[in-house]
C-alpha cells in the first residue's frame, strides 16, 4: 500500500491526489494552504483545556452531540468492545465552544471547509462518467453550509501502563463521513490496513495534511474510491508520556442530500452513530 505524499501546489496535484486516494483512500498533501500557526496554536490550547479542571460544564449533550466526551465516555470502534483511550471535543459552528477557544476554532473550521470543497471538486473531476453521472448533486456543493460538518479536537492522553490489554488510542474504524482532513497530529501513530489485512503507517511529516475517504463518499461513487480502515497505535517508550493531539475536520452533507438510492445523509449517519453507541435507538 502506498499512501502517496503531493504537493498541492504541483501543476499535477489533482490527478495524482485522487490516484492515491483511489488506491489507499489516504493521500497526504504538503504545501497546502492551511495555516500552521492556526493549527499549532489550536494544538497548545486544546491541550491546556482538556489538562484543565474545567471540562465538566462543557460535557456533551446526548441529543445535539457538541461539547467534551471524556476518555469514559469515548467510543467504542463498530465491532469492539473495549474503549478507545481518548478523549475529544466536538465543535459544531452552531455548538457550545468555550470562549477562549472560539475564535481560533471557528477560523480553523471555515478556511479548512474551503479547502475541503476545493478537494471534492478535483474529486469529481476524475471520477469516471458513469460514477458522477449518478451524483445527485455536485460533491463541493453537497457539504455547503453544512451544519453536519464536525471539528473534533482529539487528545489522547499519555498512556500509565495500566491500560486494559488490547485497548488502542483509537482501534480500527473507517470514517462515516465523506472527506476527512487531518492536519499531522502532534505525533506520529496514525496507520491504515489494506486489503490483505497490513497495517501501514500513514507517512508523518509535521505541516503536512493526511486527506482520507469516508463511507459516504464510497457509497456515493458505488466504492469507486474506497473507505479505508484506519487506527491510532499506542506509542513505545518515552514517546508513552506525551498526549497526543490531533484535528480532524469530518465534512458531512447537508441532511438532506441524496448519497444513494438507499440513503440520505441523515439516514446514513443515525444508523452509523447507532452502531458506535454515541447515539440513542
Ligand atoms: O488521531 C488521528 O490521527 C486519527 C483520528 C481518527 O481517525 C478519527 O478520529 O476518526
Ligand atoms: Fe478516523
Amino acid at each position: 500500500m502506498n499512501v502517496q505524499t503531493v504537493d498541492y501546489c504541483a501543476h499535477d496535484a489533482p490527478g495524482r491526489f485522487v490516484q492515491s486516494l483511489r488506491e489507499t483512500g489516504f493521500a497526504v498533501l504538503v504545501r497546502h494552504p492551511l495555516p500552521p500557526w492556526l493549527i499549532s496554536g489550536i494544538y497548545r490550547d486544546w491541550l491546556q483545556f482538556f489538562e484543565s479542571g474545567e471540562k465538566e460544564p462543557w460535557r456533551f449533550s446526548r441529543d445535539t452531540q457538541d461539547g467534551w466526551f471524556p476518555p469514559d465516555v469515548s467510543e467504542t470502534a463498530k465491532g469492539r468492545s473495549q474503549r478507545d483511550l481518548k478523549e475529544f471535543y466536538h465543535v459544531y459552528t452552531w455548538g457550545r465552544i468555550p470562549p477562549e477557544l472560539r475564535t481560533d476554532a471557528l477560523s480553523y473550521h471555515g478556511t479548512a471547509n474551503a479547502l475541503a470543497a476545493e478537494l471534492l471538486g478535483w474529486i469529481e473531476a476524475a471520477l469516471p462518467t458513469e460514477v458522477s453521472g449518478k451524483l445527485s448533486e455536485p460533491l463541493s456543493t453537497m457539504i455547503d453550509r453544512s451544519p453536519n460538518t464536525l471539528l473534533r479536537v482529539l487528545r489522547y492522553p499519555p498512556l500509565s501502563g495500566d491500560e486494559p490489554a488490547g485497548a488502542l488510542r483509537a482501534a480500527e474504524h473507517e470514517d462515516i463521513n465523506l472527506i476527512t482532513l487531518l492536519p499531522s497530529a502532534t505525533g506520529p501513530g496514525l496507520e491504515v490496513r489494506d486489503r490483505q489485512g497490513n497495517w501501514h503507517a500513514v507517512p508523518y511529516e509535521t505541516g503536512a495534511l493526511v486527506v482520507n475517504v469516508g463511507d459516504m463518499l464510497q457509497e456515493a461513487t458505488q466504492g469507486w474510491l474506497p473507505s479505508t480502515p484506519h487506527r491510532v497505535v499506542n506509542p513505545m517508550g518515552a514517546d508513552a508520556a506525551e498526549s497526543r493531539i490531533s484535528l480532524p475536520l469530518f465534512l458531512h452533507p447537508r441532511d438532506e442530500v441524496v448519497l444513494s438510492e438507499r440513503h440520505t445523509a441523515r439516514t446514513y449517519l443515525d444508523e452509523r452513530l447507532r452502531e458506535l453507541g454515541i447515539k440513542r435507538a
